[in-house]
């Protein structure tokens, strides 16, 4: 099966996949960037993707939401990696030898307290997914640089580690969703969670009364975002998350806030995965049920 990723093998991306997947053989669908995810999915060149959606120290991943809106994807399944950071760079050298760093964005982000305190001409170098800027230092043996990756990519590129759990918050996750195209469901488990988007009139009180209604179908929100709709300045989505016992409960629920909203849409029903259990689509590959 194919899935396509930002990064490469040792990734945090390629960790997701492996977590859920792990009795599946899966054939990764390298990408630079988070949009040839989407990209591939909506061409063919991969069944799935795995996007990163937030991260409990840099915040929500804002572009994915719009990749995941904008062609019809569905959300399918999600995973949470707990992410520790390591600078890590040639064995030759020690951390007073560094004076350059490379990583992923959103990994910097996640150590910028750490990184203030390297001096003024240390040099913060956004590159592209952790483990390709690792491999990169160790297969052009550049001296002199660090990246800023998991202890996997240490282990994987025989790269020495300079510092350990250097993110700026020792609880640090990030949440990644599974995405396929619309309608290639296939979990034959009750969803329990769902993402749904939808616009509102500019009036007073109108997300007070969506909420509200959602409340009153015991919805359990978990996370509400707001994006711009592109091409209508000043205009909102909102992206909501929410928990249910009784599916049911849910799809009255979104019945009954279609009528009083705009351009809603559920983007994915699926099943909670705090405990990353392995996706559903590992046993209907197994046992075709
Ligand atoms: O560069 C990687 O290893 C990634 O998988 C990317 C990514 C991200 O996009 O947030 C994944 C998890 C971590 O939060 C840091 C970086």
């Amino acid at each position: 099966m194919k899935v396509a990723i930002q990064g490469i093998e040792g990734s945090f991306h390629d960790e997701a996949v492996q977590q859920l997947f792990p009795e599946t053989e899966i054939e990764l669908v390298k990408c630079e960037a988070f949009d040839q995810v989407t990209q591939c999915v909506k061409n063919g060149k991969a069944t799935y993707g795995v996007l990163a959606i937030e991260n409990t120290i840099a915040g929500s991943i804002l572009p994915n939401y719009n990749l995941i809106d904008a062609d019809e994807f569905e959300i399918f399944d999600e995973a949470f990696l707990n992410i520790q950071m390591y600078l890590m760079a040639l064995e030759s050298e020690s951390i007073i030898d560094i004076f350059e760093v490379h990583s992923h964005p959103v990994a910097l982000l996640q150590c910028r307290e750490y990184l203030r305190k390297f001096p003024p001409q240390f040099k913060i170098i956004e590159g592209k997914d952790t483990a390709s800027e690792a491999k990169r230092i160790r297969e052009n043996n550049i001296k002199g640089a660090a990246a800023i990756a998991g202890k996997q990519v240490a282990n994987r590129f025989g790269l020495k580690i300079l510092d350990s759990n250097i993110q700026d918050i020792k609880e640090n996750e990030t949440r990644f969703v599974l995405i396929g195209k619309r309608g290639a469901s296939f979990s034959k488990k009750v969803p329990n969670k769902a993402t749904i988007k939808f616009q509102l009139d500019s009036e007073v009180g109108t997300l007070s009364k969506a909420l509200q209604l959602l409340a009153s179908y015991d919805m359990n929100l978990t996370k509400i975002q707001s994006l711009p709709v592109l091409g209508v300045p000043w205009r909102y989505a909102f992206f909501v998350d929410v928990t249910f016992g009784d599916p049911q409960k849910f799809y009255d629920a979104t019945e009954a806030l279609n009528k009083s909203v705009k351009e809603f849409k559920i983007v994915g029903a699926y099943t909670q995965n705090k405990e990353n259990a392995p996706s559903e689509l590992t046993k209907v590959l197994a046992h075709g049920k």
